[in-house]
């Protein structure tokens, strides 16, 4: 069911969505070229929602998710996350939303080589004022679910990319943010690390959390509420792809967990 005729952003500001996008345009400049990454995109999450945004490479995926998570300022239109709208915002406004309420996985994880995996998840729940007690079951919890628990005590440098990509996630979940920006979390992911992850995106979004991921991966996406495909910059697609908040369905028989 195509729903881009009820994603209405007046109707979405007064329901209190997640995310919110008005006519975004973004036109990245690069070697003396302009590229019109997004051309246009009126977007509404609403919290609790599981969407997958899928495309083709180049279509504008990324440039979405680091848009979303303020990462880089639009060239027109606006973005609201949590009715914060971003360009009101001072960069240190933008840090603090990321830290309390956003947790965000890019291709680049950013890991901290220097200090362990386990202090590389551990540390936004400190930088929040979790405390340590809390902040170090949280990363149990979560680097067990991720099959890490072994991992702990090295530095991400010495893991393959798919751990320090299992990683990326787990600090990304460490505060339970109720925005979750994830840029190909199974990319470098063989079968069953990649069941793994779904399974925790699935517990994540039974608690309530609001996850927007980019996927290239069907088996991912089928774990979504929605799947929003972008072309050249713009939404061709909006899609209900099972019923909102049903997460227990079809994924297990799907990815035979
Ligand atoms: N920093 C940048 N400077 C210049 N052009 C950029 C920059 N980032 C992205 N682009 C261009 O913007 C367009 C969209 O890129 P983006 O990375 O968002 O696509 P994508 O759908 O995520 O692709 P992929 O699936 O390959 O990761 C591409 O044409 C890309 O070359």
């Amino acid at each position: 069911m195509s729903r881009t005729q009820t994603s209405d952003p007046a109707t979405a500001e007064a329901s209190g969505a997640m995310i919110r996008t008005k006519d975004l345009v973004k036109v990245h400049h690069a070697d003396g070229l302009d590229v019109r990454a997004i051309r246009g995109i009126d977007l509404v999450v609403q919290p609790g929602e599981f969407v997958a945004v899928m495309g083709p490479s180049g279509s504008g995926k990324s440039t979405v998710l680091h848009l979303l998570a303020g990462l880089v300022p639009a060239t027109s239109g606006e973005i609201w996350v949590r009715g914060n709208r971003l360009s009101e915002m001072s960069e240190a406004e933008r840090a603090v939303l990321r830290r309390r309420h956003i947790g965000v996985v890019f291709q680049f994880f950013n890991l901290i080589s220097n200090m362990t995996v386990a202090d590389n998840v551990e540390l936004p729940s400190l930088l929040a004022g979790t405390n340590p007690k809390q902040a170090r079951e949280r990363r149990k919890y979560l680097l067990d679910e991720l099959g890490l628990s072994d991992r702990a005590d090295m530095s991400p440098a010495r893991l393959s990319g798919g751990q320090q990509q299992r990683v990326a996630l787990a600090r990304a979940l460490a505060n339970e943010p109720s925005l979750l920006l994830a840029d190909e979390p199974t990319g470098n992911l063989d079968s069953t690390n990649t069941r793994g992850v779904v399974r925790l995106l699935e517990q994540v979004h039974d608690q309530g959390q609001t996850i927007l991921l980019v996927t290239h991966d069907a088996r991912v996406a089928s774990a979504a509420d929605r799947v929003i495909s972008l072309f050249d910059g713009m939404i061709i697609d909006d899609a209900d792809v099972r019923p909102a908040y049903d997460s227990k369905n079809t994924i297990g028989s799907i990815l035979d967990l």
